[in-house]
């Protein structure tokens, strides 16, 4: 039995039931070690995680290597074909021993860095970004404060990851390129199965860019009639600190300061949730009904006995940014979440009780098939769900809200809040990994990276910084998906994706009338069509698995704007009305420095211009 062996399809099954048999233990060996240490942040458990990772890597090197022997053509199970190829991709494990163990530290040192930061009043207290420095961002009007925090944050996470993020850059496109990609990249691309993956991206984004600039002229207007023209341009980028949110990813913290109607502001659910004493663990329940209701399956004992769901109050060093975690032993799945009572938190709740239906709909697959048909799909299920959990209807039902009609104002005041948290995450979800792509294809080199960060904040989110930036910081480095080393464009496909599946599941529940209003809870005729396509995990190339839940085999933004398309009518006229200028063309060509405004003199109009002006630290 030489070569011949690897043609042998027979051979193949029997090698991946070998591969079947130990994985899942070497997995949740690993599972279980990276969430002590995320959960107690200690010396001992960030050894014992390391230790496990190695394992976890011997095991991949082993079997990746062995995968590339096996000659598929001829071999007629496409399952068989499909697990042999996405076994072949083993990520770092295929660095050296030396390397690795380098790489595991410095991914280590980078997102206990992030995790452990913390911001320091003067004679005060030291803050941490959860929930403090959220609670600041999201809560403050005092653009001091605000500045305080958001500078505050990036000097204690971003400088300090700088040298750290180049040294990865460099290991991590080692290790792609020993998996065979150009760089590491090529590598996060693969994922979606895709070799037009970049230019379908531009193409959504280019649809939805019309949604965003409206909705960006409109809240500057906003921000300029609350904080005045020292610190707004109408004409300007808007300074990075004033969306209510550390990275300025969603605004949905300033909405009373957007509102449209603002003499029928939404009811504030969050004080009704204090008032109904609402806990954590109540949240997690209000979001595991909602999936049982759709006749999906109910979150295991071990989930309730396991999951961390508050910060832990006995001082533990713990890792907050929310997580879902599958263990890989068909049994235990847990979330990790440092949860404040709010509706913030709810609805994040309901984004991660996502990820753990897909883990429970998936866990009788081969642990290779245990992902979604891709990324975009894990981060859809959860916010589609979102989708129906915050309308009105539902919140309603649920008795969160106490007035029943919503009037056609309501309804604009409505839409704004979901797009506050929906479409101005667009232009930050789709540069996270344009920075980063260019950053391992070289586009982007060491000495420029948060030149270069800030021209990509400007050119597609329109945000200045509002000090002085220079190469010493490392401002990408102050999100944690950065520091974490995780992918994002997931989020970005999966924020037209969970459109396109809401109005799917919205039709099979035979909803009626607009989609914003549609509450597909209690439809067990759209938990079917949800279940069908979550229980083939990765096994379907992912336009098969659109195919079955949508009819269409193509990521389309026709459902987004169906969705907004009220407020987009309602943003454009009062963005004519009040003769705004979309974008930013002031500074549409200064790379900026940083956004610092002041009073230029008369111009020839004889009006007083409010310039915002940018001291290009270089001159
Ligand atoms: C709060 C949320 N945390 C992520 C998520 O839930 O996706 C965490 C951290 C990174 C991956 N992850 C997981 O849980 C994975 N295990 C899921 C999986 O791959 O199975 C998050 O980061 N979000 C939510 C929307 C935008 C983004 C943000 O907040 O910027
Ligand atoms: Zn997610």
């Amino acid at each position: 039995m030489g070569e011949d062996k690897f043609y042998n399809e027979t051979v193949a099954k029997a090698f991946l039931q070998f591969y079947e048999h130990t994985a899942h233990i070497v997995w949740n060996q690993f599972m279980e070690a990276t969430w002590n240490y995320v959960t107690n942040i200690t010396k001992k458990n960030r050894e014992e995680m390391l230790h496990k990772d190695s394992e976890r890597s011997q095991h991949m090197l082993y079997f990746g290597t062995r995968a590339r022997l096996f000659k598929t053509s001829r071999f007629h199970d496409a399952a068989v074909k499909r697990m042999l190829s996405k076994l072949q991709n083993i990520d770092k494990a295929a660095l050296p021993q030396d390397e690795l163990r380098e790489y595991n530290n410095l991914l280590a040192y980078m997102e206990t860095t992030y995790s452990m930061a913390q911001v320091c009043l003067n004679e005060g207290p030291c803050l941490p970004l959860e929930p403090d420095l959220q609670e600041v961002m999201a809560t403050s009007r005092d653009q001091k404060e605000l500045l305080w925090a958001w500078q505050g944050w990036r000097d204690a996470v971003g400088r300090q990851l700088r040298i750290t993020f180049e040294r990865y850059v460099q290991l991590s496109n080692k290790a792609a390129k020993l998996n065979g990609y150009k760089d590491m990249g090529a590598l996060w691309r693969s994922k979606y199965e895709s070799d037009s993956l970049e230019q379908d991206l531009e193409q959504l984004y280019q649809e939805l860019q019309p949604l965003y600039l409206n909705l960006h002229a409109y809240v500057r207007r906003a921000l300029h009639r609350h904080y005045g023209p020292e610190l707004i341009d109408p004409r300007g980028p808007i300074p990075a600190h004033l969306l209510g949110n550390m990275w300025a990813q969603s605004w949905v913290n300033i909405l009373d300061l957007v509102l449209p109607f603002p003499r029928k502001p939404p009811e504030d659910i969050t004080k009704i949730m204090k008032s109904q004493h609402w806990k954590p663990s109540k949240m997690f329940e209000e979001a595991d009904k909602f999936f049982t209701s759709l006749g999906l399956l109910s979150t295991p004992p071990d989930f309730w006995k396991k999951s961390m769901m508050e910060r832990p109050a006995d001082g533990r060093e713990v890792e907050c940014h929310a997580s879902a975690w599958d263990f890989y032993n068909g049994k235990d799945f847990r979330i990790k979440k440092c949860t404040e009572v709010t509706i913030e938190d709810l609805l994040s709740i309901f984004h991660q009780m996502g990820h753990i239906q897909y883990f429970l709909q998936y866990k009788n697959l081969s642990v290779i098939f245990r992902a979604g048909a891709n990324p975009a799909f894990e981060e859809a299920v959860g916010s589609m769900i979102t989708l129906s959990a915050s309308s009105h209807k539902h919140l309603l039902n649920r008795g969160l809200l106490s007035h029943q009609h919503q009037d056609s104002e309501e309804e604009v005041n409505f839409l704004m809040g979901i797009a506050l948290e929906k479409i101005a995450f667009i232009p930050f979800a789709y540069l996270m990994d344009l920075f980063r792509w260019k950053v391992f294809d070289g586009t982007i080199r060491k000495d420029t990276y948060n030149q270069e960060w800030w021209n990509l904040r400007l050119k597609y989110q329109g945000l200045c910084p509002p000090v002085p930036r220079t190469e010493e910081d490392f401002d990408p480095g102050a999100k944690f998906h950065i520091s974490a080393s995780m992918p994002y464009i997931r989020y970005f496909i999966s924020l037209v994706l969970q459109f396109q599946f809401h109005e799917a599941l919205c039709k099979a529940s035979g909803h009626m009338g607009p989609l914003h209003q549609c509450d597909i809870y209690n439809s067990k005729t759209a938990g079917k069509l949800l279940e069908d396509i979550l229980k083939l995990g990765s096994s379907k190339p992912w336009p098969e698995v659109l195919q079955k839940i949508t009819g269409q085999t193509e990521v389309s933004t026709k459902a987004l704007m169906t969705y907004f398309k009220p407020l987009l009518n309602w943003l454009v006229t009062e963005n004519v009305r009040q003769g705004e200028i979309l974008g930013w063309p002031d500074f549409s060509w200064l790379p900026p420095s940083f956004c610092l405004l002041y009073k230029t003199p008369m111009s020839s109009t004889g009006k007083d211009t409010d310039k915002v002006t940018f001291l290009s630290l270089e001159l």
